[in-house]
């Protein structure tokens, strides 16, 4: 049965997805830095010609109380408004980092696992903490950049009015400061880049480190992963000395220019003075505005600022850009059998094909093994079936809808998923068992950690269902018995397992099949498998050999080749499947009188 491939749901950008946080809070938090940044440019601009107006007339005895009284405000002033600033800035950044983190996390999460995969967790970790905040900083050093180029702009204009020749003098010198900075901004980029993406890798081996953290003692190599975590870190240190004296030189040049315009603005003013053009009060205002025309030191750490924050939103775009799944607007017809089928599906990775699987259906309320040496695409198989990934070709179909025109909220519902390392959160055990597409009551709860064999180590927890997991150390087969209890509470019509079991000791695993097959709740299931006994126990086995999909049969045939057996490292004649285990597998077959079988040997 051939589908139209057209019909399959193409991915899409992560920042287009529905209910997005939207831009960031908008363009207001940074409008608001700049009025105020603004408005203290303008009050550092009116302060000389007052302050020098007041002098005069304190020197001539004019009645100076006005001025007196325009200056202390102009002080006032410009406190206020240095503080309010402060104050803006702080809530502009925090509104964005907020923003920004909150945006790449969604990217994240949303993300087709395999393509987020590339993505370590130290590097993850570093673009949503120290990246997201440099990257949050800068609509605010952006807005407070452009304020402090008004500063000069408003002192050269008052220059002007109060004697145009100094302000020609200060004119002259004011293009080898903007070289400066511009030379600035142009080396330090490259540097601030590159510091970056050094710091993640040193977050990444660390984090690998602390998760390998039994292999290494039980290695005896903690000196050498030392060595090895702490690697990039002589790199680290040349790009931040390279930054530091980019700044320290931008600073340096700075430091000479500006005093001397303001000492050639003075002598000039002088000069002026002595002439009779100025007045006292006026060459005060000159050589005030002379600084502030050549006001510096502030505008390269802005520059540095919004350099640093640039690189910093490219890395957290990446993750808010990783490629999500599109869904459909369909819905499944209610109580389906859950009949799974692939038809003509591949899967590629990295131009090889990892799974190749024609046709294979598994009818309603039946279990399938899938089974096959490891790499084999049992895991990718797996995903597939789930529409945690989707195939580069083919279809996959649940009672008959391909998965990707269902609506994410159906699909979740209706295809649960287990897995060996299940992550529960910092959660009490009831919620973790909770948490997931269905609303589950605290009965259903209960059933569930039943189902999955867990009731009785959760009863011996200090607060039994209320114990957070964060509190309690649990066993590796715990932990996946919490995570099986979860999947089976939210069971839909498919419930895919990969390898969701592998951590239980084989009675366990045997009475959580049991119990689940007694479970009034059926639900066709795929159980990705390494025991013999698994396989022979399920109603169907999908043979993957090297990504393809070899057989699909019950144990019992299968277990005739030999290439089979091999699988599970058996190397006998094919005498008789599991002989423990051989029972119920068999028989089951006999009894469903199953189902298509395709057999590639
Ligand atoms: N995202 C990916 N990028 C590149 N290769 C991948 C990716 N995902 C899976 N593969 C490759 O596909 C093959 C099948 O992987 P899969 O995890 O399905 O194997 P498996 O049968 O589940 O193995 P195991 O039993 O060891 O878990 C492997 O060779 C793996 O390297």
């Amino acid at each position: 049965m051939r589908r139209d491939p057209g019909r399959r749901r193409p991915l899409r950008q992560g920042h287009d997805s529905p209910g997005s946080p939207g831009t960031g809070p908008g363009r207001a938090p940074e409008l608001l830095v700049l009025v105020c940044s603004v408005a203290a440019a303008a009050v550092a601009v009116a302060q000389p010609l007052v302050l020098g107006r007041t002098l005069d007339l304190l020197l001539h005895d004019g009645a100076a109380g006005p001025w007196l009284l325009a200056s202390a405000a102009l002080l006032v002033g410009e406190i206020v408004l240095d503080g309010l600033t402060a104050l803006l800035t702080g809530r502009c950044t925090a509104d964005w980092t907020a923003s920004i983190r909150s945006r790449a996390l969604k990217g994240l999460l949303h993300a087709v696992p395999d393509l987020a995969r590339p993505h370590s967790p130290g590097d993850v970790a570093t673009r949503l903490t120290l990246n997201a905040s440099d990257a949050g900083a800068a609509p605010a050093a952006r807005a407070a950049l452009a304020a402090s180029l008004l500063t000069p702009a408003g002192a050269l204009v008052a220059l002007a009015v109060v004697d145009v020749w100094v302000a020609v003098c200060v004119l002259t010198g004011l293009p080898f400061l903007a070289l400066v900075l511009r030379a600035f901004a142009r080396d330090t980029g490259a540097s601030v880049g590159a510091y970056q993406r050094v710091q993640s890798d040193i977050a990444s081996r660390l984090l690998e480190t602390m998760e390998g953290a039994e292999t290494i003692a039980a290695a005896g190599t903690a000196a050498r992963e030392r060595e090895r975590v702490l690697g990039p870190l002589a790199e680290l240190g040349t790009l931040g000395t390279r930054m530091w004296r980019l700044h320290g030189r931008a600073l340096a040049t700075g430091g000479v220019l500006v005093p001397l315009l303001t000492v050639a603005a003075t002598a000039v003013g002088g000069l002026r003075l002595g002439a009779g053009a100025l007045s006292v009060g006026e060459l005060l205002a000159v050589c005030r505005y002379a600084q502030l025309a050549a006001g510096f030191g502030g505008a390269a750490t802005l520059v540095g600022a919004l350099v640093r924050g640039r690189r910093a939103r490219e890395r957290t775009a990446t993750l808010e850009r990783l490629p999500a799944l599109a869904y459909g607007t369909r819905t499944l017809p209610p109580a389906g059998p859950g009949t799974l089928e692939l038809h003509d599906v591949r899967v590629l990775r990295e131009g090889t094909e990892v799974l190749r699987a024609d046709h294979v259906v598994v009818p309603g309320g039946l279990t399938a093994a899938v089974v096959g040496r490891s790499g084999a695409g049992k895991s990718v198989l797996a995903a597939v079936a789930g529409r945690l990934i989707d195939p580069d070709q083919g279809e996959v179909l649940l009672d008959g809808t391909p998965l990707g025109l269902l609506t994410r909220s159906c699909l979740r519902a209706e295809v649960g998923f287990a897995f060996a390392r299940p992550v529960l959160g910092d959660r009490t055990v009831a919620e973790a068992v909770a948490a997931g597409p269905r609303t589950v009551s605290p009965h259903q709860v209960r059933a569930a950690v039943r189902l999955a064999d867990a009731e009785a180590f959760v009863r011996r927890l200090p607060r039994a269902y209320d114990t957070r997991l964060a509190d309690t150390p649990l066993s590796g087969g715990e932990y996946q018995r919490l995570g099986l209890a979860r999947a089976f509470a939210h069971a839909g019509r498919l419930l895919v397992m990969d390898d969701a079991t592998s951590s239980l000791d084989t009675a366990t695993e045997h009475a959580v099949e049991q119990a689940q097959r007694r479970s009034p709740r059926g639900a066709t299931r795929l159980v990705v498998a390494h025991r013999p006994s698994v396989a022979a126990r399920a109603d169907l086995v999908i043979w993957l050999d090297d990504g393809r999909v070899r057989a699909v049969g019950s144990h019992r045939r299968l277990w005739e080749e030999a290439a089979y057996r091999a699988v599970f490292g058996a190397c006998g004649n094919g005498v008789g499947p599991v002989s423990a285990e051989d029972g119920p597998g068999g028989t089951r077959h006999g009894r469903t009188g199953l189902p298509r079988e395709e057999a590639r040997p």
